[in-house]
């Protein structure tokens, strides 16, 4: 099976569109406003709309309540919801149950113990992601551009796909798939010339890699 991977905290066409063509297997829009990457709903729904079918659109919330849901999912037609914050399992089944979408919710990870959670999280949810905890100094709980030990993912297997993320770039993504096994990938900061800025020249490398 090829790599599929997600760009995540895309704002605008020209990086959409070097996404899609470059071959990303899912795209992801940032509904948290404290990120660099935060897109408002009336900005996100024209690029939503104009991601092929085969790519999957992703929204990233954290804790998010459901005046949020319920006002973004009537804007933007996402297929996704990925869940950033620290939903509850029995939140994130409701979410599932109410929205209808299928949900990937985020696991951050320092040491082995940190992995024990997603266990009790596996049954309810379409997708698991596994991205490095964020600084204490950091004001959000994903884009920080760290990674975590991956050697903790050897020996472990999910009975949902999942996705490694945290500080994965065109230099170290290869080694990264080698040493885990992922089938699936995440990058922002590293497709990144600074917070924010997404670089459609690092989106291709980064996607290179994978074929
Ligand atoms: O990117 C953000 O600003 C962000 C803020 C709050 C919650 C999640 C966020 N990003 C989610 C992602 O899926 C990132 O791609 C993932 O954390 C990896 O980020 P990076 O280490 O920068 O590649």
């Amino acid at each position: 099976m090829t790599v599929k991977a997600k760009i995540c905290g895309l704002t605008d066409a020209p990086t959409l569109d070097a996404a899609v063509r470059a071959g990303a297997g899912y795209v992801g829009f940032m509904f948290f406003p404290k990120s660099p990457r935060a897109v408002r709903p009336e900005q996100a729904a024209p690029l939503v709309r104009s991601v092929p079918e085969q790519v999957k659109s992703v929204g990233v919330f954290v804790d998010p309540d459901d005046t949020m849901l319920d006002r973004i999912l009537a804007e933007v037609p996402l297929d996704i919801l990925q869940l950033h914050g620290d939903e509850p399992v029995d939140r994130v089944a409701e979410i599932k149950a109410k929205t209808g979408l299928p949900v990937m919710k985020v696991f951050k990870i320092a040491e082995a113990e940190d992995f024990e959670p997603a266990r009790r999280y596996e049954q309810v949810v379409d997708y698991l992601m596994f991205d490095a905890k964020p600084p204490k100094e950091s004001n959000r709980p994903g884009g920080n551009a760290i990674a975590f030990d991956w050697a903790l993912l050897r020996g472990q297997s999910w009975t949902k796909p999942w996705f490694l993320a945290g500080g994965l770039t065109a230099d170290n993504v290869k080694g990264a798939i080698k040493l885990t096994g992922a089938q699936l990938v995440d990058t922002s900061s590293g497709v990144e010339d600074g917070p924010g800025k997404k670089s459609p020249e690092k989106i291709r490398r980064f996607l290179s890699q994978l074929s």
